[in-house]
C-alpha cells in the first residue's frame, strides 16, 4: 500500500506488483534498524554502532533511496526545463511514459518555489522516509478495525456512499464531509499508533512532578501507552470513535493523543496524511468489505519498534461488494 503514497505526490513510478520493490524494503529495513539503533542498549555506544552491519546496511539504504530520489528530481526538473525552452503545455504527456497527465506534488515546488535542485532533492527524500510506510500503515490498521467491527465498517460505508456516491471520484470538499469516517481514522490511530514513541532532548534541567530530568539526556513519550492509558481514556481498550467527536475532544488533556506528536517539530505531513487516508479508506469501503481473522482486540498483539508492528502481521482481506 505503501507505493500509493509515494507515486501520487512524488511520480515514483515502481511497479510493486511485478518487481521486488527495492524502494518499499530499503525503507522497511531503515526503520527496522533505526528501532534497534534507538532501544538497543549496545547501539548507544558509537564505536559498537560503527562498526556494525546494521550501521552499514542503513548508510547503503539511505544512499540508495537518496539516489532514487535524486533520479526522480533530476528527471523532472529537465523535463520541465525542456517544456519551458519548446513552449510545450504542462498537460502534454511524453511519449517515453515517465510523465503522467496529472500534476504531481512535485510538479508545483518545481514551478512555484524558489527551492533549488539540491533543496528539492533533500525534500523528496524526507518525506517519501517520513510519509510512506507511516500512512499506510495506519491506513492498513483503520482498515483492520472495520474489520473487526463490521458495523462501524456499515456506517463508514453509508457515509462514503451519501456523501460521495457510488462512481464519483473523491473530492477535497468530499473529505471535509467524512465526518465519522475521519473520527474511525483516528480512533484506530489512538490504538495503533504508527510512531510509538518520540523523543526529546533536555536541553536544560526541567521539573516534572517529583523529578528532575537533567540537561543532556534525552526522554522518551511512549505514545502507544499514553493513548491506551487509563489515566486519560476512559475504557481505553473500547473501540469508540465517539471519542473525537468535538465535545468528548475539549473534555481531556490535549496531550493525551498525539500520533502526529506535539510541539514544533511535530509531523509537517499530518493534514496531508489524513486527506490521503480518508481518500484511500473511502475508496477501498465503497468497492470492498474488509474482513480480519482476529476476533478480539485484546487478541492482536502488537510489536514496539519506533513503529507500532502488529505480532502476527494484520490478518486482512477484502471481498468485492456485488
Ligand atoms: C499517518 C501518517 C503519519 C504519521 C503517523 C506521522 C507521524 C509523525 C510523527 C509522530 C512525527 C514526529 C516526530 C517527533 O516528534 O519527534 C513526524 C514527523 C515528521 N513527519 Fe510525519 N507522520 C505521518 C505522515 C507524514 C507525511 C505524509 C509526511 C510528508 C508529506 C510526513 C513528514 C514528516 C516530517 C518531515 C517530519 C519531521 C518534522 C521535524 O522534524 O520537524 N509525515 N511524523
Amino acid at each position: 500500500m505503501w507505493i500509493i503514497f509515494a507515486q501520487q505526490p512524488w511520480e515514483f513510478h515502481m511497479n510493486v506488483q511485478t518487481t521486488n520493490d527495492d524502494v518499499g524494503k530499503t525503507i522497511h529495513r531503515m526503520t527496522e534498524i533505526l528501532g534497534r539503533k534507538i532501544f538497543m542498549i549496545r547501539y548507544q555506544f558509537s564505536l559498537i554502532w560503527n562498526l556494525s552491519a546494521d550501521k552499514r546496511a542503513y548508510v547503503l539504504g539511505a544512499k540508495s533511496l537518496r539516489n532514487m530520489c535524486d533520479t526522480v528530481v533530476s528527471k523532472r526538473m529537465k523535463e520541465y526545463e525542456k517544456m519551458q525552452q519548446n513552449n510545450i503545455s504542462e498537460d502534454h504527456v511524453i511519449e517515453d511514459g515517465f510523465r503522467t497527465k496529472s500534476k504531481v506534488m512535485l510538479d508545483l515546488l518545481i514551478k512555484h518555489s524558489d527551492l533549488t535542485e539540491k533543496d528539492l532533492k533533500d525534500e523528496v527524500s524526507t518525506v517519501i522516509f517520513g510519509g510512506t510506510d507511516t500512512t499506510s500503515n495506519a491506513t492498513v490498521y483503520t482498515l483492520l478495525m472495520l474489520g473487526l467491527y463490521p458495523d462501524v465498517q456499515q456506517r463508514v460505508y453509508e457515509e462514503v456512499m451519501d456523501v460521495i456516491g457510488p462512481e464519483n471520484s473523491v473530492e477535497t470538499e468530499h473529505l471535509l464531509k467524512l465526518e465519522y469516517t475521519e473520527r474511525v481514522i483516528k480512533e484506530s490511530m489512538r490504538l495503533f499508533p504508527v510512531v510509538s514513541i518520540v523523543s526529546r532532548y533536555v536541553a536544560e534541567d526541567v521539573e516534572i512532578g517529583d523529578y528532575v530530568a537533567p540537561a543532556g539526556i534525552t526522554i522518551g513519550f511512549p505514545i502507544i501507552h499514553i493513548h491506551r492509558s487509563a489515566n486519560y481514556w476512559k475504557d481505553p481498550m473500547k473501540f469508540d470513535p465517539d471519542r473525537f467527536l468535538p465535545e468528548n475532544i475539549a473534555k481531556r488533556h490535549p496531550l493525551s493523543y498525539m500520533p502526529f506528536s506535539s510541539g514544533i517539530r511535530s509531523c509537517i505531513g499530518w493534514k496531508y496524511a489524513m486527506m490521503n487516508m480518508l481518500t484511500l479508506t473511502a475508496r477501498i469501503i465503497r468497492e470492498f468489505t474488509v474482513f480480519t481473522a482476529y476476533k478480539s482486540l485484546e487478541e492482536i498483539e502488537v510489536q514496539l519498534e519506533i513503529f507500532t508492528k502488529i505480532k502476527n502481521g494484520p490478518k486482512i482481506w477484502f471481498e468485492t461488494r456485488s
